[in-house]
């Protein structure tokens, strides 16, 4: 099969202002809206209307809400909420597999929503592959056809395409299973194919829905570990659905908190652990263990003077539980150091009260 010949995207497209690279994708006021004559909702006073009152005047259902955000290059940008939140309807509108019901929509700058067919054909196959949780592989054909698949849609030759997934088969552990069938492989083993098979097209975003969700938790935990090897190995940038916390916790550079199809919170994981925008999300992270997501950058207080060039130095991004650890070892406070500087100091009462979730100004009003 041919492809379609489109213009090339640069690879580091600028944004004017800054000379930074832009977003990788840029997501404003977006809704979807399932239902009869869905368009009238977004913006309507309806759309304030409670999920189930909404379907009942209606007929519609509000997915995604007037939803905002931008992936950066090379983050993991993970989207969690609970079941029905709206997760895989946003995920599918960033590449239109669903269509938008209003809202604006860009990848590195460029307009998705006025894509045509040929342009949206090459977003999937070049530059935003899909790892699902029903791994999809064809099951006729042997792992190594699985993994060249995207690329013969591509209409690559045959032998450059074996060749480039014999590379990736490697990159994900699978070596020695070329060929066999899916059917002939664990749930682990198959996910790695579903892996490999979007790896192997080089798109420049990896989007992934609940890939691992069907695993047992030890090969889950596994499968976490290669997506955090593959991301420190090449920078990829990743959006990645999840209801799994801890799962979130683990992978993202950020979370984006979503709620009824609208977003409750985005921010790092130490953010929405240690300063969670609402009830809601309190109660979402109350069993999180603090000591391990929490950083002594949060803990710190100021060094006095004595305290500036003694003891074991931390570095910004060290998790309390570790700095506890340092501090217990020597029995005095552990300086918080970046290039040099001491930034602060943390002792046993500043890290017992980010344990205990209290934060400086609380422990030092008792
Ligand atoms: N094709 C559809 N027609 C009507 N409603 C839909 C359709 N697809 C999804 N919905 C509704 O939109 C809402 C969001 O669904 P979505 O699948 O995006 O949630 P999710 O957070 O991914 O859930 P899960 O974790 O269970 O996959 C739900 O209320 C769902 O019933």
């Amino acid at each position: 099969m041919a492809t379609t010949l489109v213009p090339e995207t640069p690879d580091t497209p600028k944004t004017p202002e800054s000379g930074e690279r832009a977003p990788v994708f840029s997501v404003r006021d977006l809704w979807k809206v399932f239902g009869p004559k869905a368009e009238r909702i977004p913006g309507s006073a309806e759309a304030e209307l409670p999920a189930g009152e909404l379907r009942a005047r209606t007929g519609c259902t509000a997915a995604v809400r007037e939803v905002s955000f931008d992936v950066q290059p090379g983050e993991v940008f993970v989207v969690m909420g609970l079941s029905g939140s709206g997760k895989s309807t946003l995920v599918r509108c960033l590449t239109r597999l669903i269509e938008p019901t209003s809202g604006t929509l860009k990848i590195d700058g460029e307009d998705v929503l006025a894509m045509d067919k040929a342009r949206l054909r090459d977003l999937r196959r070049h530059r935003a592959a899909m790892v699902f949780q029903h791994f999809g592989l064809l099951p006729h054909r042997s792992v190594i056809d699985n993994v060249a698949y995207g690329l013969e849609i591509q209409g690559m030759g045959k032998a450059e395409r074996r060749a480039k997934a014999a590379e990736v088969v490697e990159k994900v552990g699978l070596t020695g299973l070329e060929r066999r069938r899916p059917g002939q492989l664990s749930g682990g083993q198959q996910q790695r194919v579903g892996l490999a098979r979007a790896l192997a097209v080089d798109p420049e975003v990896l989007l992934f829905d609940e890939p691992f969700s069907a695993l047992d938790p030890l090969i889950r935990r596994d499968m976490q570990e290669e997506v955090i090897r593959l991301h420190h190995d090449e920078g990829r940038t990743m959006v990645f659905i999840t209801h799994d916390l801890s799962e979130a916790l683990r992978l993202g550079d950020r979370i984006m908190l979503m709620r009824d199809g609208g977003i409750v919170q985005l921010g790092t994981p130490e953010e929405i652990v240690g300063s969670p925008a609402d009830d809601y999300v309190r109660d979402f992270v109350r069993d999180v263990p603090r000591e391990q997501v929490l950083t002594v950058r949060r803990a710190m207080r100021p060094a006095t003077s004595d305290e500036q060039d003694g003891g074991p130095a931390l570095a910004p991004g060290t998790t309390v539980a570790d700095a506890i650890e340092a501090v217990a070892r020597t029995g005095g406070p552990a300086r918080v150091v970046d290039d040099g500087r001491c930034l602060g100091v943390v002792d046993h009462a500043c890290l017992l009260s980010v344990v205990a979730g209290l934060d400086g100004k609380e422990v030092a009003a008792a």
